[in-house]
């Protein structure tokens, strides 16, 4: 990490021989190192702490004592496993977070990759070196849903450069985790690369039993976020991981997880939390990772063990402990001062150095980014009139006697295949004596390729909606009505990405998601908040039956979790790897 302040001068002010230029008196500082409450003050010099304790030396004509008294003076809180893309985007996110204490994020960079490729990146990590706080990444080695080129896309070589900078903290989860317990050498090569040069592996091994976990672990990865019992939490702890509880709006999981410290007796120096990505309505109502102390404590973990959890556990396991999570010299002053241990909602926020914050107001203020700049990789170039053909939302279907195998939707994102018998019409599947079926198709943007499904459970009443809201951000159509689904492809298509829902021929909501398809291009997390309320509400409203739409679609088209996925290579059972209805080449359907 770059520091504005040089070594030398932040020894001349532990000795009181440079004056601060901040000077926080009065307060009680939470020591994460040692574990106390400490009457101490804290000195800080440009972006960094220069000292700790009762001495006043280094307090000049020009230094800004900030009275502390009553308040409890901790390190700036670290979200480990970040996903800035949840409509929100990563200034967006920092808008509504920064203010909630929330001064370092380690963020993913599934979608950036994937829409900009390697080198875009790189700008966008420098553009966004501008925002207050430390926004740091984790790079990808392969997508969430296998595509043509892939390998190429992630290419091994640029990944390097990419974990080269100091801005990129290490190799972001691999979801398809089978391919780290096959031993893909490409994958193995990289984490190993990551590691020497002192970088980490997150991992993601969700539904791993203890053995496979074994083979995982001997991959190198460093960390797990997916235990959903206690139970799996421990086995990852004792195997060596960083293990990371979480409580996102999808797995709304700590009050089960966390009975790993509550009801046994764990060292938890190498647990931390995370929120995992959270929807723009549950960081509203929660908060962000001062939510997941405030969280803790009542579910009955030790104050001190909470805010460790994340401060110096992430710091360290992140290799930043030098750096970030605790309240020492020589470490960036990103520093909270909060009223109450209970709450845990700052009065100020400190970001290295600069008062950032004030009883949850920004003061700061946020880059402009030219996000049009970055949307490269993949405009729809599939003529419009392609995507008005109604046949291409049909099923294909030649024989009534053979059931269709549907992707049945067993939770919010956990789907079983269910085999239908559906008659045939004109080739293909007739859904009209079944109510709770509709067409789902995935279509590559460029026209390469079509991927369909019929899915049950999820919103009975939908005529058409498309969304490039999922992991692979091509357009997916699903509906109940062919001429309703043409219409809500053509809107996204025309609009260049986002969601839009369509009753018979009228468009009844349009989320415009400019960057990546996933993300708005404004620095208003409000926006964003009130897209994400009203597409809950108008898919409720048509039978949705689940709390959290947005991972519903994301994970639609994901290769990685059970039961029957649409994606890029057809209509996929993930436990069997196998598909069941390859997807075609669109050109060859309609361009004729
Ligand atoms: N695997 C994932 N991909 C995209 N967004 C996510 N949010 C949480 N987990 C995610």
């Amino acid at each position: 990490m770059e520091l504005k302040a040089r070594r030398s001068e932040l020894i001349e002010v532990a000795k009181g021989e440079r004056p601060a230029d901040l000077y926080i008196k009065g307060g009680t500082v939470i020591n994460v190192y040692s574990q106390e409450f400490l009457e101490q003050n804290v000195a800080i010099y440009k972006d960094c702490i220069a000292y700790v304790g009762n001495i006043e030396a280094s307090i000049g004509e020009n230094t800004k004592v900030i009275d502390a008294k009553g308040m409890y003076i901790s390190p700036g809180f670290i979200e480990s496993h970040a996903h800035p893309w949840v409509i929100y985007n990563p200034v967006s996110i920092t808008r509504k977070v920064l203010p909630f204490g929330t001064t370092t994020s380690i963020n993913d960079n599934l979608f950036f990759h994937l829409n900009m490729g390697a080198n875009r990146f790189k700008e966008l990590i420098m553009d966004l070196k501008s925002l207050p706080g430390n926004f740091l990444w984790l790079v990808r080695l392969v997508s969430q849903a296998d595509f043509p080129g892939e390998r190429e896309w992630y290419n091994q070589k640029e990944i390097q450069e990419l974990l080269n900078l100091d801005e990129v903290v290490g190799t972001a989860e691999v979801t398809r985790w089978p391919l780290i317990y096959k031993a893909d050498p490409q994958l193995l090569e990289t984490m190993d690369y990551a590691k020497k040069i002192g970088k980490i592996s997150d991992g993601h091994t969700s539904g791993c039993s203890y053995e496979r976990l074994n083979a995982i672990v001997a991959s190198g990865v460093n960390a797990c976020h997916e235990a959903i019992t206690a139970k799996e939490a421990l086995d990852r702890l004792r195997l060596g991981l960083w293990t990371t509880l979480r409580n996102s709006s999808l797995r709304p999981d700590l009050p089960e997880i966390v009975k790993l410290i509550t009801e046994g007796s764990v060292n938890t120096s190498r647990i931390i939390m995370t929120t995992d990505g959270p929807h723009p309505a549950f960081i509203e109502k929660e908060g962000y990772a001062d939510g997941l102390v405030r969280q803790a404590v009542e579910l009955g973990v030790p104050v001190l063990n909470a805010i460790q959890m994340v401060t110096i556990n992430p710091a360290t396991y992140l290799r930043l402990d030098d750096y970030v999570g605790g309240i020492a010299p020589g470490r960036k002053a990103d520093i909270l001062l909060l009223p109450d241990l209970v709450q845990f909602r700052p009065e100020l926020v400190i970001a290295g150095g600069e008062v950032v914050a004030e009883n949850g107001k920004l003061l700061t203020s946020l880059p402009e980014i030219n996000w049009k700049k970055y949307i490269h990789r993949k405009p729809f170039t599939i003529p419009k009139s392609v995507l008005k053909k109604p046949e291409l939302y049909q099923y294909p279907h030649t024989s009534s006697n053979n059931p269709v195998p549907v992707i049945h939707f067993r939770s919010n994102v956990i789907t079983q295949r269910k085999d239908t018998v559906l008659p045939s019409k004109n080739g293909f599947a007739d859904l009209s004596g079944h109510d709770s079926l509709l067409q789902a198709v995935l279509i590559e943007r460029n026209g390469e390729w079509i991927a369909k499904g019929i899915i049950e459970r999820f919103a009975t009443n939908l005529d058409g909606m498309a969304s490039t809201y999922n992991t692979t951000t091509e357009l997916l159509v699903i509906g109940r009505r062919s001429e309703s689904m043409a219409k809500a492809a053509s809107r996204v298509h025309e609009i260049g990405g986002g969601i839009v829902i369509v009753d018979g021929e009228e468009i009844v909501l349009e989320i415009p998601l400019p960057f990546t398809g996933m993300m708005t291009a404004s620095n208003s997390f409000d926006e964003a908040l009130e897209f994400h309320n009203q597409l809950l509400s108008v898919l409720q409203e048509r039978g949705f039956p689940f709390h959290d739409i947005l991972y519903t679609l994301l994970f639609l088209t994901c290769d990685n979790l059970p039961g029957l996925r649409l994606v890029p290579y057809g209509l996929y059972d993930v436990k069997e790897d196998e598909f069941l209805q390859s997807s075609t080449p669109l050109k060859s359907l309609t361009f004729s």
